[in-house]
This record gives structure tokens, sequence and C-alpha cells, in this order.
């Protein structure tokens, strides 16, 4: 008979998310424990944003020495992969145990392994031991798993998770997929020396944003040497001799070492036997109410398993999931989120937030589409392309945004103060910024 433990609030997935909603119960003074199956901490630090953007930076350093070459700076930078790869595996190495530390230290009980529900009220735990826990709430923070590829050989391709730890960057590389991770991942192969091949089965990348300026995107990354083949499907992987082909639907082959595949994430719903506690989900994931309370009224959802149409972002995980923990503490308003601002980080990285500006116009707002390159901000770093769209209402504040340059990220986030404060030109102005940076810039957005 396994051992059962009882808690106020029990939180499955100790992603960000679900250790988001821990430290908030813990604080308000109930017993909370969080179960883990694989690494403390989640898809964002061990296998996500953060050695993504670890490999990143060195692609940032090449880029900037690149921008200014001939004109300032002499000679080449290559990444080498190999000491990159190491530096980004003293992080994430690290992360599991730091995460373990820091709910000890905040008296938040921790038990691993794969949890399902039994009744709505019990889950089991497979770990080294099994273990029941029962628990008044619950938090489902489970995420989402890399999708799969129904062709033949699809088990020869690779995820995000494996390219993230490869330990040398191979001559060339395929990727399948038009996304955040096809991107992403394309401009970090290619500026680690792979010729990349991207191959997007619709006619369109990153679906969602501007198309204006995934067209300006389109062109820098062809400027970085990577193929985009549209409207293509990869219809089967077979193994060689010497690495893989990877037959396109257009009827040629494509010989390479590696396929990555981007084609999405699915949630990790389906591995917590839902229906035994009540809990409707469907392919987009646990369906929730307002309150992220599912169909069991004593459980919620939250982060990329939830299904709330909201970005599978890390940000909007903390934030769905800290109002779940509210919620349970007695807060007893609908959930409302701010302004939620989104990166592709990519070379150069792509940005939006707000009201979206491919639309903006034909709703009545006004769209200023602004061509930054000979800005002194980026005329100094030398980058090729900066550009941005920003979109004021009626009263001229700012209401959203798209940003395309290496500062993207940051130039990004203040748009979105500046929306979430609904600031105008006056508002700006009356701030000093530190002068001349791109926060400096912006007065003049309006
Ligand atoms: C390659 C990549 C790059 C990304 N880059 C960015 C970025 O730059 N910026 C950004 O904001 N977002 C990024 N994201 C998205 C971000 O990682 C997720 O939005 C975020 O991690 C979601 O947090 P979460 O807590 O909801 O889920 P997760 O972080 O996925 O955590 C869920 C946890 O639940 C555990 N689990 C699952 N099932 C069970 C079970 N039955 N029992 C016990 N435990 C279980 C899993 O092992 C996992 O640890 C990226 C994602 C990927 C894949
Ligand atoms: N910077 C960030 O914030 C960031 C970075 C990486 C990932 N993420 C999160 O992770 C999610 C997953 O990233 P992703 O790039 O895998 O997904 P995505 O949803 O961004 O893109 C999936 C792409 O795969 C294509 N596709 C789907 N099925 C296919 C198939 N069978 N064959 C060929 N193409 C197919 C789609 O048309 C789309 O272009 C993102 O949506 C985002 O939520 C965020």
């Amino acid at each position: 008979m396994a051992e059962t433990l009882h808690y106020d609030v029990a939180i499955i997935g100790a992603g960000p998310a679900g250790l988001a909603a821990a430290e908030d119960i813990v604080a308000a003074g109930k017993t909370v424990v969080l179960i883990e199956k694989y690494l403390w901490g989640g898809t964002c630090p061990n296998y996500g944003c953060d050695p993504k953007k670890i490999l990143l930076a060195a692609v940032e350093a090449k880029e900037h020495v690149e921008f200014l070459s001939g004109d300032g700076v002499d000679g080449q930078v290559a990444i080498n992969w190999e000491s990159l790869m190491g530096r980004k595996m003293r992080f994430t190495e690290a992360i599991p145990e730091k995460t373990v530390h820091s709910l000890d230290a905040n008296g938040i009980a921790h038990v691993y392994g794969a949890a399902h529900f039994i009744n709505s009220d019990t889950v089991v735990v497979h770990g080294d031991e099994d273990v029941e826990v029962q628990a008044t709430d619950w938090i489902l923070t489970v995420g989402q798993r890399p999708a799969e590829l129904d062709i033949p050989g699809a088990e020869l391709t690779i995820d995000s998770e494996t390219f993230l730890s490869l330990p040398a960057m191979p001559e060339d590389v395929v990727i399948i997929g038009g996304g955040y991770i096809a991107v992403e991942f394309a401009s970090i192969a290619a500026a680690a020396g792979a010729q990349v091949h991207l191959v997007v089965r619709g006619s369109e990348l990153l679906t969602g944003f501007d198309e204006a300026f995934v067209d300006t995107l389109l062109d820098q990354l062809d400027d970085r040497g990577i193929r985009v083949y549209f409207n293509t499907e990869v219809t089967e992987v077979a193994k060689t001799d010497d690495g893989l082909n990877a037959t396109l639907s257009f009827g040629s082959t494509l010989p390479t070492k590696l396929v990555l595949r981007a084609v999405g994430r699915v949630g990790n719903n389906d591995t917590l036997a839902l229906e035994n506690a009540g809990v409707e989900d469907d392919i987009h994931g646990i369906n929730v109410d307002e309150f992220l309370r599912t169909s069991n009224p004593h459980i919620y959802a939250a982060g990329d398993v939830a299904n709330t149409s909201r970005p599978r972002i890390t940000t909007v995980g903390y934030y769905e999931a800290r109002y779940a923990a509210s919620v349970i503490l007695g807060h007893d308003e609908p959930i409302t989120y701010p302004a939620v601002p989104v990166v592709v980080y990519g070379t150069p990285k792509l940005a939006a937030v707000g009201v979206p500006t491919q639309y903006a116009e034909a709703d009545g707002y006004s769209v200023r589409d602004i061509d930054m390159t000979n800005w002194f901000t980026y005329y100094r770093t030398g980058e090729p392309a900066a550009r941005a769209k920003v979109v004021l209402d009626a009263n001229k504040k700012l209401v959203g945004a798209t940003v395309l340059s290496a500062h993207a990220d940051e130039l990004i986030n203040y748009f979105t103060e500046a929306i979430n404060n609904k600031d105008g030109y006056q508002a700006i102005r009356d701030r000093l910024y530190a002068y001349p940076t791109p926060a400096s810039d912006l007065e003049y957005f309006f």
C-alpha cells in the first residue's frame, strides 16, 4: 500500500508556472507540495528559453562584430560550438538541484515522479516508490512536449531539447517547421556554421506576426545563408552511409546530417488520467474558465497546458499560476491580462505587443511604420535592418507595436510599459532615459 501524503494544495509540474504558484501559496501559510517527473525547473531553464538564449549570446557577439566588419573592426570571429555547449551545460546542469534547494529553503514539499489522478482528490506518483498525494485544491502546470511527426523515418529526427545539447554542430541541418523554434534554431545553427534548410509546410513563416516584418526578417535570414522552402513538406527521412536523406514533397532529396522537427508542442494533460478527476480537456490543453478553474471546481490549470488562448510563454505561465494561487487564497475577480510581449529570438529578433500592427489601420487606429536603420542607435552598431511599427489610438496613446532589430527584445519591453501605463507623447517626453540608448528613442515613435 502506497504512503498517502496530505496537503492544502498540490501542484503537478515544477516548471516556471508551478514554482511561481507554490511560492505564493506557501507564503500565505498553506501547506503545498510540488510534483515533478523530469527536471526540476521545467522546460524554460532546462531545455527552453534560457539555454537557447545562452547559445544566442555567442550568435549576438558574432553578429555585432560582423555588423562593423571593415567599418571599425577587422578580423573574423567564429562560434566554438563545443566550448559554447560547455558554457550552456554549466548553466543547465545546476538548475534542477538549485530548484530543489530553493523549494527546501521556502518550505515547499516536493515529490519526484509522474503523477496521475485516481480520483478527484488523489494522485499516485510513480517515482522510486509509489506515493499517494491528497489535497484540497490542485493546480495543474504540466506544460507541453514537442509534437511528433507522422512520416517514415520520424524517429531519425531530433527535437528542440536534443538540439540544445548537440555535442557538435553538423555542416548542414534540415529544420521542419515555420514557427518560433524553427526560426530561432535556424539562426543559431547558421551562425554556428551550418548550412540550414528551413522547410515550411505552409506559405508563410511566423504566422500571426506582421507579414511585412516577416518579409524583412526573411531577407535577413537569406543574407545569413539560410534557405527557406515554402509550401514544402518533408515526406520521409532515411539513413544513408554518412548521414540522412530528407525527401521533400516536390520530389527532390536533401542529404543532411541532422533533421530537427519544430512542428509545435502538445500538452502533457494526456499523462494525468484527468477523467478520474472529472477534468475536461481537448487537443488545445486543459479547459478552464475565466478563473482558470477546470470542470472540477477544486482543480485549476495554468501555463502552457491551460487552454487560455494566450501565448504559451514563460511570463504568461508565471502570471496565470500566480493568479490561480490567488483564487485558491480567496481572490474572486476573473483573470485579466496586461499587454503580453512576444519575441522570436532570431537574427534579427522579431517582437510584438498589443494591438496587432498588421490589422490596426483597418480597425481605425493610426499606424506609423518606421525604418530605424539610419537612426543613431542602429547606425552606431551597424545593424543592417532595424524597423518598427507602432499603433496609436485616437488619443495618440500607444496601443501596439512590432519591432525587428537585434535590440527588439529590449525595445519591446519599453513599448509594453508604455501600453500598460497608457502613455502618450507627453508622458514619454517627461521621462528622462539615459541618452543615447534605445529607450531615449521612445519619443520619436509618436
Ligand atoms: C526550445 C524552447 C524555447 C523557448 N523559448 C522561450 C523564450 O525565449 N521565452 C519564453 O517566454 N518562452 C519560451 N519557451 C516557452 C517556455 O519554455 C514555456 O512557456 C514555459 O516553460 C511554460 O512553463 P510551464 O510551467 O507551463 O510548463 P513547463 O516549463 O513545461 O513545466 C511543466 C513541468 O511538468 C512536468 N510534468 C509533465 N507531466 C507531468 C506529470 N504527469 N507528473 C509530474 N510532472 C509532470 C514536466 O516534466 C515539466 O517539468 C520556449 C520553449 C521551448 C521548447
Ligand atoms: N521566444 C519564445 O517565446 C519561444 C521560443 C520557442 C518556443 N516557444 C513556445 O513553444 C511553442 C512551440 O514552438 P514551435 O516552433 O514548435 O511551434 P509553433 O507553433 O511556433 O510553430 C509550429 C510550426 O510547425 C508547422 N507545422 C505543424 N505541423 C507540421 C507538420 N506536420 N509538418 C510540417 N510543419 C508543421 C506549423 O505550420 C508552424 O509553422 C511556441 O508556439 C511558443 O509557444 C516560445
